[in-house]
């Protein structure tokens, strides 16, 4: 590439610099109130893990500049001991955050404590890299302290952008008026005002990167769980009627008969199948059709116990386990179902409404019977094929009938 044109294409990376940024401003405004919440919580842990280790640290200073054991006969002994005593100061300062923070741990986030200990530790922290660097300029021109402090406070803490710019506009602010105190050369002063000001700039820009950053990784995090969640429901229900996939059924049918049999009790199922449910779609059109099967769904689904299964088989057949529900009981559901069915108006889509009957097969495992799911579905089936023979509308129960106890039923054991 010639340098003219590397330099045509940086002033051109530089004319998108502006929508850049308003995209940035644009991301910030997005984030939402539970990103916020959860950003304060991950600080907040932070929090805790920086009050040990930046204490620590603090200790070691404490000790390398032990303040009791000097002769105060030099300008270097005075700054020794001021720089000691306050790291004491500020050692005790972190033994303070680490036991309020343990102490607010549980609170809410947005509660005010927990506010002021999220504003108080990075705006204390970087008071004291302050009056450190103003002790220092009594030896040294150097502005190490605050530049450290300021940078440090930027990578790890997490700060909205607006209490970023408030503690370090409080941090700088103190640093431009109390540089003076101990540095009187005005050369040496306006370096290190300028140098200061560049480093809180660098330092908020820092941490709004950081907390942009962790904002978009937490929302896209929270986006893939509430799409799984949705492809979850999409597998574990049936699209049209809401109710349960056949797959999903027969799963929690097998979950439900294994504790069945630990607590010993009896687990019952009713097949319902829509009887000439062709001639609606035929008279009616397809979409009819659809609405008789939501609306078959939602009375099923009304007319049983919350701990009740509903499933749909496929096509216009349904299954509902009845967990803890003995052959007696179950047959009373089936023909509640039956007799709720009968008598429904269904709506159609036109504004009309047609009158719709249900056939039910009805079977049970009775407690200690050893019987499989197999069994209580193709016995359930074959009562339902009973109930369709004999005249629709009814209810017929596998209990009652002779081929239970024949072969086929029985190698089903
Ligand atoms: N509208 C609609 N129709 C469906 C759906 N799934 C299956 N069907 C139709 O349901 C009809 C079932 O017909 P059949 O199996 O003959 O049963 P039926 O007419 O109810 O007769 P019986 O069960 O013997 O009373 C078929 O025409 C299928 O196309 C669906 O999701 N929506």
């Amino acid at each position: 590439m010639s340098i003219r044109t590397g330099i045509r294409h940086k002033m051109r990376a530089l004319g998108h610099a502006p929508s850049h940024l308003m995209s940035g401003l644009r991301e910030l405004q997005d984030i939402d109130d539970e990103t916020r919440i959860e950003l304060y919580r991950i600080n907040l842990r932070r929090l805790l893990i920086i009050a040990f280790s930046v204490g620590s640290l603090v200790g070691a200073y404490a000790v390398i500049f032990w303040p009791f054991t000097l002769e105060l006969d030099s300008v270097e002994a005075l700054w020794r001991r001021h720089i000691g005593i306050a790291h004491l100061y500020f050692l005790a300062w972190w033994i303070v955050v680490a036991f309020a923070t343990i102490a607010i741990r549980r609170l809410p986030v947005e509660h005010v404590a927990v506010k002021a200990l999220q504003f108080g530790v990075p705006t204390g922290g970087l008071l004291f890299c302050v009056a450190v660097t103003v002790i220092d300029q009594a030896v040294t021109p150097n502005t190490s302290p605050f530049l450290i402090g300021s940078i440090a406070i930027g990578l790890l803490m997490l700060m909205s952008p607006a209490m970023a710019a408030t503690v370090h506009a409080v941090g700088y602010s103190a640093f431009f008026f109390a540089l003076p105190l101990t540095q009187h050369s005005h050369a040496v002063l306006l370096s290190n005002r300028s140098d200061g000001l560049t480093i809180s700039v660098i330092s908020v820009l820092l941490s709004i990167m950081l907390w942009r950053k962790d904002a978009s990784v937490i929302m896209a995090r929270k986006a893939i769980e509430r799409k799984n969640e949705e492809l979850k429901r999409a597998a574990e229900h049936d699209a049209l009627t809401g109710v349960l996939s056949r797959a999903e059924l027969l799963r929690r049918a097998g979950a439900q008969l294994l504790r069945a049999r630990r607590r010993g009790s009896d687990i019952s199922a009713v097949m319902l199948d829509l009887d000439h449910f062709k001639r609606i779609n035929d008279v009616h059109g397809h979409q009819a059709g659809d609405a008789v099967l939501v609306n078959a769904a939602r009375l099923m689904s009304r007319s049983v116990r919350d701990t009740d299964l509903v499933g749909r088989m496929g096509g216009e057949e349904f299954m509902i386990v009845l967990p803890d529900t003995n052959n007696k009981d179950a047959v009373g559901v089936a023909n509640k179902l039956c007799s709720s069915m009968a008598t429904a108006a269904f709506d159609l889509p036109g504004g009309s409404s047609i009158a719709v009957t249900a056939s039910c097969g009805v079977s049970t495992i009775g407690s200690g019977s050893g019987r499989e799911l197999e069994w209580l579905y193709a016995s359930t089936d074959h009562a339902l094929y009973e109930a369709k023979n004999t005249g629709r509308n009814r209810v017929s129960n596998a209990y009652q009938l002779h081929a239970l106890s024949t072969s086929e039923f029985q190698r089903l054991r």
